[in-house]
């Protein structure tokens, strides 16, 4: 058991239900501070929902979640973004008809201090934090790699340019834990690796740590201090990359064939055949 105050997220004995339905059950979950931690499980295995519970997107049905040491269920998800969790989805969820620059402004504004009336009179404290706002904005495209591209409109970017600028716009609000929804879903294996790279600088550079949900066996072996196994609604294990990919049980449950796509077809090709 790692100690307590090494911990930066604890949950513990979460669960969830959807009416009948059990979505997350008794869920264990301790994220070291300044580490890369990933959960990873079949599809409908409660990943995301345990997400939405640790973001306040839906409410547990029990359990606690402490962020350093403090109780952070129950509160709204804006305040959960104030504790400094912050977070992207599954499906890119920008501001299309928006600039990428205007797209981190949005997440940089979480966090400044211009009151309503400092913005309707534009006065000096408006111009210096929206000066100071602009200038992290740029620091932030660039950091992720897509500083020549901050007029475009989100739209008109890359997929793979999209992801990163969601990452951005999450970085904008200055989080200590990021959580990042398969973040290289639909990215081929260079771009995979091209965003190990980036995850490794937010944590090393920017001293942020990462908790991820990612199907691509590469990126999550190569990045991961911690690998959390979801099955059905629990954990079925929880270690290091190299534990993970010899527990007979995982290899059994997910990792059975040489990639989870192909676990996922062998799997599909089985329920055909029952069907
Ligand atoms: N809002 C909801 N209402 C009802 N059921 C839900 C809701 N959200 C998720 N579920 C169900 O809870 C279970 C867990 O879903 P969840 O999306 O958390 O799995 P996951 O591990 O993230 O899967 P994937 O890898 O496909 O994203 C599924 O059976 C899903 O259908």
């Amino acid at each position: 058991m790692p100690d307590p105050s090494d911990l930066l997220l604890d949950v513990r004995a979460l669960g969830k239900r959807f009416g009948g339905l059990v979505a997350v059950r008794e869920v264990d979950l301790a994220v070291r501070r300044g580490s890369v931690h990933a959960i990873i499980g079949p599809n409908g295995a409660g990943k995301t929902t345990a997400f939405n519970c640790i973001t306040s997107f839906v409410k547990p049905t029990s359990g606690r979640i402490l962020l350093d040491g403090e109780r952070i269920d129950g509160l709204a998800p804006h305040r959960i973004a104030a504790h400094g969790v912050a977070r992207t989805y599954q499906n890119v969820r920008l501001f299309a008809n928006m600039t990428a620059i205007e797209n981190v402004l949005v997440g940089e504004h979480l966090r400044l201090r211009t009151s309503f009336l400092d913005i309707v009179l534009r006065n000096g404290r408006f111009h210096r934090e929206e000066t100071a706002a602009r200038a992290r904005a740029r620091d932030l495209l660039d950091f992720v790699g897509i500083g020549p591209r901050a007029g475009l409109l989100a739209r008109a970017m890359p997929y793979g340019d999209q992801r990163r600028l969601e990452i951005a716009r999450a970085l904008a609000t200055r989080p200590r834990l990021l959580m990042l929804d398969e973040p290289a879903a639909g990215m081929n294996p260079a771009e995979g690796m091209a965003l190990v790279r980036l995850i490794e600088r937010i944590r090393d550079d920017l001293g942020v740590t990462v908790l991820l949900i990612e199907h691509h066996m590469r990126v999550v072996m190569a990045i991961s201090e911690r690998i959390t196994v979801f099955d059905r609604g629990a954990v079925l294990a929880e270690g290091a990359p190299n534990d993970i990919q010899n527990d007979d049980r995982v290899i059994a449950a997910y990792l059975g064939t040489r990639s989870t796509q192909e676990a996922h077809a062998v799997k599909l090709r089985a329920e055909a055949r029952t069907a």
